[in-house]
């Protein structure tokens, strides 16, 4: 809906203002570049017109040049709407131009992925001004508030929601209604999307430009097709101080209208040429609006286009408006631009009256919802019931138009229901924010408790600092009276030495006048310094005979003292004496201790000279007797090797001449028992033969078998034997073989024996060992006994160093009390030297008293010798003026400076005070304050030298003080 409920509620009007017309030139483009063209547009800022080929258009409202930035316009032009949609206004600010002048890049910004402002300098006013909403409602501390937008385009005479959710092709068609009880349009079933930050305003705005209608032709490679409208609604929920809610409503309406375009130039074809008639179409309405609106017509057409409807309240109604008119700088668009700035200096003459929605309270505003909506329902049953009335033919028209108003209260209900619902989804958001604020709230008292508490504590403080502040003001005060006292005291001072400085400048005039009288007077002088040569003659012989006087006393003095010096000598003597005992006494000491040393250096080295000795020799013995050793058992077992070798060999000569004989005794044997063996077989074949045959004559040949097994039985004795020879010789053969193994025994055996020698041997060497681990033992114990001497040795050594040390000390007591008596003798004679000089001076003052008195006799004699004199007399007081010098302050009447404890904030009763260093800085700044101004005041009668001197001293006596 662009004019809201809220317009019927309007109270606070604003003055009648004009349209606010503002002119934008865009830079040229690539094309009008290439093409040659000129720049037949220039703006007059100080007129704030536009001179087309040098006719002057305006003057308008704004007028920016090409190289305007968007901030600029946007700041220059748009934000102080934006205060004043938050005050609760409705604004516009609409964009009107030829195509391809730049009223999308001035509404929306150029074409990137920006997502701010700062991000992007081209981005244009929407999002601009959807951010600086958001800001402003910050900074002016609303909490409660509800922001919805909505985004709709006008496309060939059609409304399009571009925030529906549905696709380009199956969007629905928008309906707008008059208001049937207030003024305005509404645009029925528009998405009016809540957005709680800006990335949502930012997301919506994207989603919208991209369902937006645009194409390409041969002005803009990027034309809307389309007018578009994006709608910002802020509630804002205020709260009264009876606790009443209080609702105000103000709402912002951004147009980026399409170009209006000659369809030649533009190349528009088809659906681009019908877009393109529409929109023209759409213009030329607009420009008759606003032609009448400025020459007082009596029926301005709004009706005539959608987009005139929807405008309605912003050209000549309540709203603020503002319209940028934008223009191509090109002579080839002269035309074009021509009319554009016609039709702006038309619409800058449409006068309007801004009016201020009223705060309702929520429930004034439920009350005329549900009214609304009963008042809606009420008409909807009538009319329906008298649909559902039989009628009659006649009345058949009536009926078609009571059905259409059936469908537009039905509208309309849904309408009322549809706001009501938004009014209470924004109700329970702010409620949600007021929940919010006010955990918030209590958070903040909690903290703010918190602050309190602390501020009451810094407040005490800074109580307390500001006393103390105000006691150093005081004594500042103090102290700067003070001053000025002092300074009026100084230049009083200073007056007064500079008269006194004239007085002596007068004064030294008067001494050359005196020293002129002196010279006369040195004449007298002559003759008097001649009289006064007899009285010194006088006078010296008096100082003579008191010379004699004083030499006698010093002899006297010298003898009485003599003795004591003497005796002063010999204790010097006896201190020289001591110091050379006890020398001599070191120097033995000394002398004992090296000897000592020496001594057991030597026992030391005898010592172990022996100890080495020894060792060497048992070394060498043990090496000998190794070296022998090892010669011996090198020979035994060469002797062993040659024994074996020989060995060896024998057994194996003997197993060589063995060989052949074992073998043939082998063979022998073998052979001789394969013979019997076959002699055997061919014996037992022959009996088996004969018995075979016996067997046939069993009987007949019985004793041939008898004879036969008689003579078997002789041949096998006479084997037997034979084979008994045989073994006799195979015995024989063994025992030779028994013997020669018996001699290899008795060689085994003999080895054996040197086997048994060698372990006699290492018998032998093993006690040699022992003996020599004996001799080594022994040698040992002889070491340690040698060692345990030297212990002892040395235990004498230290006690006798310790002896001598205890000499030492004891010679060192014996010292002391010596150089104690010694000293003790000298006091006593310096006491007795103090009483003689004392005697002495007396004598010598006594002797002082007698010559004064001369002296004096003298003197007078000598003084009526002066007055017998007369000298040149010169005043020095003529001339020099008798003034009475002015009294200055004594040191204890000065201004006294303030008390440092006072300056430094220390005051009585401070137990924490350090009183020394107080009374140091208290004398300090005292003594500095008197010792500058008496300087000062005294310097100008003293020389530089003596200024220096006082200096001098002033300085130690401050250091004096610091110490
Ligand atoms: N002030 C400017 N500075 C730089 N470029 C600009 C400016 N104004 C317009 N342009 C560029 O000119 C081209 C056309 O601008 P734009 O699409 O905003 O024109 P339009 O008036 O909206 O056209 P149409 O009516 O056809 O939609 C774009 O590429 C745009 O970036």
């Amino acid at each position: 809906m662009l004019d809201s409920t809220m317009a019927s509620r309007k109270k606070h009007s604003e003055p009648t203002s004009n349209l606010r017309v503002a002119v934008r030139i865009r830079p040229m483009n690539g094309t009008e570049r290439s093409e040659k063209c000129t720049n037949v547009v220039k703006v007059d800022k100080g007129k704030q017109a536009i001179e087309l080929k040098g006719k002057s258009f305006g003057p308008f409202f704004r007028t920016y040049d090409p190289d305007t930035t968007q901030e600029e316009i946007y700041s220059d032009l748009v934000s102080s709407q934006i205060k004043k949609v938050i005050a609760g206004f409705n604004c516009t600010v609409f964009a009107y131009g030829q195509t391809g002048t730049g009223k999308t890049f001035t509404m929306e910004g150029g074409r990137t992925d920006a997502k701010s402002s700062t991000d992007d300098p081209t981005t244009g006013i929407i999002p601009r001004a959807v951010e600086d909403i958001f800001e402003q409602l910050e900074r002016c501390g609303c909490e409660e508030y509800s922001l919805r937008v909505s985004y709709i385009e006008l496309y060939n005479e059609e409304l399009f929601d571009l925030l529906a959710s549905t696709d380009n092709e199956d969007r629905e068609r928008l309906r707008i209604f008059d208001d049937p009880n207030k003024k305005g349009v509404i645009v029925s079933g528009v998405e009016e999307v809540p957005v709680r930050n800006r990335s949502d305003v930012f997301k919506l705005l994207q989603l919208g430009a991209e369902k937006r209608r645009t194409a390409a032709t041969l002005m803009n490679m990027h034309s809307s097709r389309s007018h578009s409208l994006f709608m910002v609604n802020v509630v804002i929920r205020e709260n009264t101080t009876t606790g009443e809610e209080l609702v105000k409503q103000g709402k912002l309406n951004l147009v980026d209208l399409a170009g209006s375009e000659n369809i030649g130039r533009s190349g528009a074809q088809g659906n681009r040429a019908k877009e393109a008639g529409s929109i023209n179409q759409s213009l030329l309405t607009l420009g008759r609006v606003i032609r009448l609106l400025t020459t007082n017509g009596q029926h301005i057409p709004y009706r005539e286009s959608k987009l005139t409807r929807l405008l309605q309240d912003s050209l000549g109604g309540s709203t603020i408006t503002s319209l940028i008119a934008t223009l191509s700088p090109s002579s080839s668009n002269f035309e074009e631009s021509q009319s554009t700035l016609e039709y702006a200096m038309r619409a800058a003459n449409i006068k309007n009256k801004p009016v201020c929605n009223t705060k309702l309270s929520k429930k004034t505003i439920l009350k005329e919802y549900s009214d609304e909506i009963e008042k809606l329902r009420r008409d909807l049953r009538a009319a329906r019931e008298k649909n559902g009335v039989i009628i009659s033919q006649e009345s058949h028209d009536e009926f078609q138009k009571n059905s259409e108003k059936v469908q537009e209260l039905e509208q309309h209900l849904d309408n009322a229901v549809d706001r009501l619902r938004i009014f209470t989804e924004d109700q329970m958001h702010m409620d949600e924010q007021y929940r919010q604020l006010y955990e918030r709230k209590g958070e903040l008292e909690d903290r703010l408790r918190d602050r309190i508490r602390e501020m009451a504590v810094k407040e005490k403080e800074l109580a307390d600092t500001n006393d103390v502040l105000n006691k150093h003001i005081e004594v500042i005060g103090l102290m700067h009276t003070s001053a000025l006292k002092a300074f009026d005291q100084l230049t009083t001072s200073q007056g007064a030495a500079d008269e006194m400085q004239t007085d002596l400048r007068a004064f030294w005039r008067k001494v050359d006048e005196m020293e002129r009288a002196d010279d006369r007077n040195k004449i007298v002088i002559d003759h008097f310094s001649k009289k006064m040569s007899d009285f010194i003659d006088t006078t010296s012989k008096l100082t003579n005979s008191l010379k004699a006087d004083g030499d006698l006393l010093s002899k006297k003095l010298s003898e009485n003292i003599c003795p004591h010096v003497k005796s002063m000598e010999s204790a010097h003597r006896d201190i020289e004496s001591t110091a050379m005992d006890m020398e001599t006494h070191a120097i033995c000491i000394m002398k004992k201790s090296s000897e000592a040393e020496k001594k057991v250096i030597d026992n030391m080295t005898a010592i172990s000279m022996e100890n080495r000795i020894r060792l060497e020799t048992v070394m060498k013995t043990c090496d000998d007797f190794y070296k022998s050793y090892s010669a011996k058992s090198q020979e035994f077992t060469q002797m062993v090797v040659d024994k074996l070798d020989e060995v060896k060999k024998q057994v194996s000569d003997f197993t060589e001449d063995m060989k052949p004989l074992v073998s043939t005794l082998h063979q022998t044997t073998c052979d001789s028992y394969e013979a019997r063996t076959n002699e055997s077989k061919k014996n037992v074949e022959h009996v088996r033969a004969a018995c075979s045959s016996m067997a046939d004559s069993m009987k007949a040949l019985m004793l041939q078998v008898e004879q036969l097994s008689t003579k078997v039985a002789e041949n096998h004795e006479k084997q037997v034997i034979a084979d008994q020879n045989n073994q006799e010789t195979i015995l024989d053969t063994l025992n030779t073989a028994e013997t020669v193994v018996q001699s290899l025994e008795d060689n085994i055996v003999e080895t054996c024996d040197v086997k048994q020698e060698m372990d006699d041997t290492k018998k032998t060497l093993k006690q040699t060992d022992a003996k020599q681990e004996n001799h080594i033992q022994v040698e040992k114990e002889r070491a340690e006994e040698k060692e345990n001497e030297v212990k002892v040795a040395l235990k004498s050594f230290s006690d006798e160093a310790e002896a001598t040390r205890g000499e030492a000390r004891e010679f060192s007591n014996t010292l002391k009390s010596r150089f104690s008596a010694t000293s003790e003798k000298c006091k006593v004679t310096g006491e007795l030297v103090s009483d003689c000089t004392k005697k002495a001076t007396d004598e010598l003052s006594s002797l002082l008293d007698e010559f004064t008195k001369s002296t004096i006799v003298v003197t007078k004699e000598s003084a009526a010798v002066v007055n017998s004199v007369v000298l040149v007399h010169v005043d020095p007081s003529v001339n020099v003026p008798q003034r009475i010098l002015p009294s200055f302050p004594l040191v204890s009447e000065l201004n006294q400076p303030v008390e440092p404890e006072v300056l430094l904030g220390f005051g009585e009763g401070n137990d924490d005070f350090d009183t020394d260093e107080l009374a140091t800085k208290k004398r300090r700044v005292t003594s500095f304050v008197r010792r500058d101004s008496l300087l000062e005041t005294t310097n100008n009668f003293l020389s530089p030298s003596s200024i220096i001197k006082r200096r001098e001293q002033a300085i130690e006596e401050e250091e004096d003080f610091e110490n």
